[in-house]
């Protein structure tokens, strides 16, 4: 696949993109108007049409999109014809939580192993993936081409299983505890803050 130089705003919006391609093509919508795709996904034109450009010319002037040439597109961009696996750490409130959730019903995102390091938990299922020893991460990543890691530990253990997961070949973290986890500039670490979003959003309630 091409490498584009993209920004990461419009790296960010190409999930959303693809998903709402995924919708038209799922009610058998051919083709949609650059307008009507800007109201649906609530990014303006102008920024749709520059975020496009860095990939070349996709869709037509005055015509709009194709459904199916654009969902083809976005899945090989975003490697959605095939899957990925995942590895979790953590598997207490929310890391039951997410293991619970689905995540190739909508995108090719497996967890395919989770790891603790309670006994008590070690050897359980969770909605069919198996929790492993966080001893044994290291050669579960290899065996099971696992190159991103959830991180959901207690924040005391953020950093020290982060170690480990570098150590291990992990390529990418996201990291829903609130330390920010220090690790090699080659490995990429995205944070899930979910009561930033809240306290943003009731923010931009109260002032906007
Ligand atoms: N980002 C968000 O929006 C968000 C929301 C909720 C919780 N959190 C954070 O997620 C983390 C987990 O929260 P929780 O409520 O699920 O906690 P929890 O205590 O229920 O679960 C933590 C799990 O991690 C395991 N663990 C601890 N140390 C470990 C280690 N060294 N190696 C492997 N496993 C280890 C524990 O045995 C436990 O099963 C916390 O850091 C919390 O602050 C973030």
């Amino acid at each position: 696949m091409t490498q584009y130089k993209i920004p990461n705003a419009t790296v960010k919006r190409l999930p959303l993109y693809h998903r709402y391609f995924q919708f038209l093509h799922d009610s058998n919508k051919q083709k949609i108007s650059s307008t009507e795709l800007a109201d649906a996904v609530q990014v303006d034109s102008a920024t749709i049409r520059r975020d496009f450009s860095y990939f070349g010319s996709l869709g037509k002037r005055g015509y709009g999109y194709e459904v199916e040439p654009m969902l083809e597109f976005f899945q090989k961009l975003l490697n959605q014809d095939q899957t990925s696996n995942v590895g979790l750490v953590g598997v207490g409130n929310l890391g039951n939580a997410l293991l619970n959730y689905n995540f190739s019903q909508t995108n090719n995102i497996r967890i395919v192993a989770a790891f603790d390091n309670n006994p008590a938990i070690i050897g359980n299922e969770v909605n069919g993936v198996l929790v492993y020893s966080i001893d044994e991460v290291r050669d579960q990543l290899i065996k099971q081409k696992i190159d991103v890691v959830i991180l959901s530990v207690p924040v005391r253990s953020a950093q020290p299983v982060a170690d480990k997961l570098v150590e291990a070949g992990v390529k990418g973290i996201l990291n829903f505890t609130p330390l920010r986890i220090s690790t090699p500039t080659k490995v990429r670490v995205h944070n899930v803050d979910l009561a930033n979003e809240l306290q943003t959003l009731i923010y931009f309630l109260d002032n906007c």
